[in-house]
């Protein structure tokens, strides 16, 4: 006999009988598979009928709407300098204020377009200004979506919500300010302060915390932070371990809407077992940011952590960053948040206008819909050319996967809508994916991110005549804009002037309102998240599964003498035997993990294996 781990460890090619292909969620049942995807994409108002000229190497499309007219033409993209010069000088975007330039004119929307978008772009204005009203924007969750008021409280639609948001904006501040003046300490530290902040969260409540703090910390922040956004436990002992004696001054900030999120859970617990392994109190060290009364805050109540923030019902987890989520952790790295909020508020301000072209989330929605059709038939690919916007693209992910990803429309039209955003920063992934970029694939429209600013005032040196280290990187930036469209690949370009507080706050209030705006274009219900549900549904009936796996073997292994099962008899006493793979699965993760199951058999060939357990547990429950 022996056991799956070591039959497993020593058989490095491991392989499995090859099936009939069939598609399988977690727990092994039958998925709906995805309806085809038009091969043309289609779009039902407009009709949109491809006719690539593959031969010319020039797209041209036709579109026609519904009584048979020609709306949309598009064909080789201009390259005359003065009509692209005329064409940039036409179409650019300023906001004075902010800094903040939208270059949208090696995007190839035509005029006839922009017209015909007219009235999809009014009632998508229309319904902004209804939700930022407090309209149930959200009607699958019967919701309001209100993250615009948490950079304007006076806009929230009643006195409560504005009381609400201006008091845990002051109690974020005056918190971080106590934590950073020493004025609250931690218990047990010989520093005398809080040095570190270990956030624990998922998604929302982590992807906005991490995209400010590599964009905004500063070198040598108040407090540093580190993140634990996962259930993989070697990553949440790699945290912990890079904290090592410094965990008896670290905060631990636990971010979840929710306040059930098992991931989150899971690193809570964690958290919680290496504090009191080092025989430290957690509940002095640690804050919860959650929604009244779930899971979280009561516990944390019940605990008497250090201090609960609250996290509204009508903010999503993915437009959360102006929220307590991303401000407390930026409050207590020294970032200015109220300069974040500002940018936001400014931003805001300029989208509210109704006309497409002075509107810059209206144009980044337009050239969305161009670029992709209206369904998301081209990836949006992000590129900053500034290290510390490395995550930009990640955030970006989940706010606009997230909200557009979408299988139904609002009138219940199965459409599977979406726009795939990927990137890191330029001009390293010049050298990784922009030769597919420039010449291969023609599926995906660049954003370019140009921070004007090389470094700060006084640092800069020409590292050889006239050039700096600075202009190599603008240099890059513009070649690979040049580059591309040259090659028929169509950009738009962002810049600011500098990465401030103020800056980001405005881009992420400019990607909130843009994701907002092509949402009603496509008529979709941008804040839920119905899919995500589906996969956490599935993960807890793999876990319950594993329970009564475990049953059914501790059942068999309290057998004098031990009766060791096949899988198919696993399966059959589980009364899931159409689970038999997952239950293969299930077996040989806890074999691989020590849990003292013992196989007789090779793992390659599963048909072969009698299981049972190593040690019988007549107490069990796996309730
Ligand atoms: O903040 P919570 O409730 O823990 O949720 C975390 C994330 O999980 C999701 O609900 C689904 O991924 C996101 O929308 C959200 O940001």
């Amino acid at each position: 006999m022996a056991s799956i781990s070591g039959i497993c460890s020593s058989s490095p090619t491991l392989k499995f009988r090859k099936q009939t292909p069939r598609l399988c969620n977690l727990i092994g049942k039958e998925l709906v598979a995805f309806p085809t995807r038009p091969k043309f994409p289609t779009d039902r108002s407009l009709n949109l009928v491809s006719t690539q000229s593959v031969a010319r190497g020039i797209p041209a499309e036709l579109a026609t709407s519904e009584d048979g007219a020609i709306v949309k033409e598009k064909r080789g993209l201009e390259k005359a300098p003065d009509s692209l010069w005329k064409r940039y000088v036409d179409w650019l975007y300023q906001h004075k204020e902010l800094g903040l330039y939208l270059d949208v004119s090696r995007v190839g929307f035509t005029d006839e377009f922009v017209q015909q978008m007219e009235p999809r772009f009014q009632k998508a204005f229309r319904a902004m200004e209804e939700l930022e009203k407090g309209a149930i924007a959200n009607p699958d969750e019967g919701r309001m979506v209100g993250h615009y008021w948490l950079r304007d409280a006076s806009r929230a639609p009643n006195s409560f919500l504005k009381t609400q948001i201006e008091n845990t904006l002051e109690a974020v501040c005056k918190f971080a300010d106590e934590i950073i003046s020493g004025k609250i300490r931690p218990p047990s530290s010989p520093e005398g302060r809080f040095t570190q902040i270990l956030s624990v969260g998922i998604g929302g409540s982590a992807l906005g915390p991490q995209f400010v703090a590599e964009a905004l910390a500063p070198d040598n922040p108040p407090l540093k932070i580190r993140f634990i956004d996962n259930t993989d436990p070697a990553g949440i002992d790699h945290q912990i371990a890079q904290l090592g004696p410094e965990l008896a001054s670290t905060l631990v900030i636990v971010i979840s809407k929710s306040g059930g999120t098992p991931e989150t859970r899971n690193g809570l617990l964690e958290v919680q077992k290496a504090f009191r392994e080092a025989g430290l109190n957690f509940p002095k060290q640690g804050v919860a940011i959650t929604q009244e009364n779930s899971l979280l805050d009561n516990t944390a109540r019940i605990e008497g952590w250090l201090a609960r923030f609250p996290m509204f019902d009508w903010v999503g987890g993915r437009t959360s960053e102006m929220s307590a989520v991303g401000l407390l952790p930026a409050a207590l790295q020294g970032i200015d948040i109220r300069d974040m909020l500002l940018g936001a508020k400014l931003m805001d301000e300029a989208n509210r206008t109704t006309v497409v072209k002075n509107n810059p989330a209206a144009l980044l929605a337009l050239c969305w819909y161009w670029a992709t059709d209206g369904v998301g038939s081209k990836d949006m690919v992000i590129l900053p050319y500034k290290d510390s916007l490395l995550l930009f693209s990640r955030y970006l992910q989940q706010l606009v996967m997230e909200s557009l990803g979408k299988e139904f429309d609002l009138d219940g039209n199965r459409v599977n809508q979406g726009i795939s955003v990927y990137g890191n920063k330029g001009s390293t992934d010049q050298h990784a994916y922009i030769q597919q970029l420039r010449e291969g694939v023609h599926n995906f429209f660049v954003t370019f991110i140009d921070i004007l600013r090389d470094r700060p005032p006084g640092h800069d040196w020409e590292l050889e005549p006239g050039v700096t280290c600075g202009d190599y990187l603008f240099g890059m930036l513009q070649g690979t804009r040049s580059a591309l469209y040259a090659n028929d690949r169509e950009s738009i370009t962002v810049s600011v002037q500098e990465v401030t507080p103020r800056s980001v706050g405005a881009l992420i209030g400019l990607y909130e309102r843009a994701v907002g705006i092509y949402a009603s274009l496509i008529n979709i219900n941008a804040y839920h998240q119905p899919g995500v549900e589906a996969g956490k549904k599935a993960a807890g009936e793999v876990l319950a599964l594993q329970k009564r796996v475990l049953a059914v073997l501790n059942e068999a292994s309290c057998k004098e003498p031990v009766e060791p099962l096949t899988l198919e008899e696993v399966a059959d006493r589980c009364h899931a035997p159409e689970d038999i793979e997952m239950i293969y699965k299930i077996i040989a993760h806890m074999a691989a993990n020590d849990r003292a199951i013992i196989a007789e058999g090779s793992c390659g060939s599963p048909r072969s294996i009698k299981v049972y357990l190593g040690e019988c547990n007549v107490d069990a429950s796996y309730a």
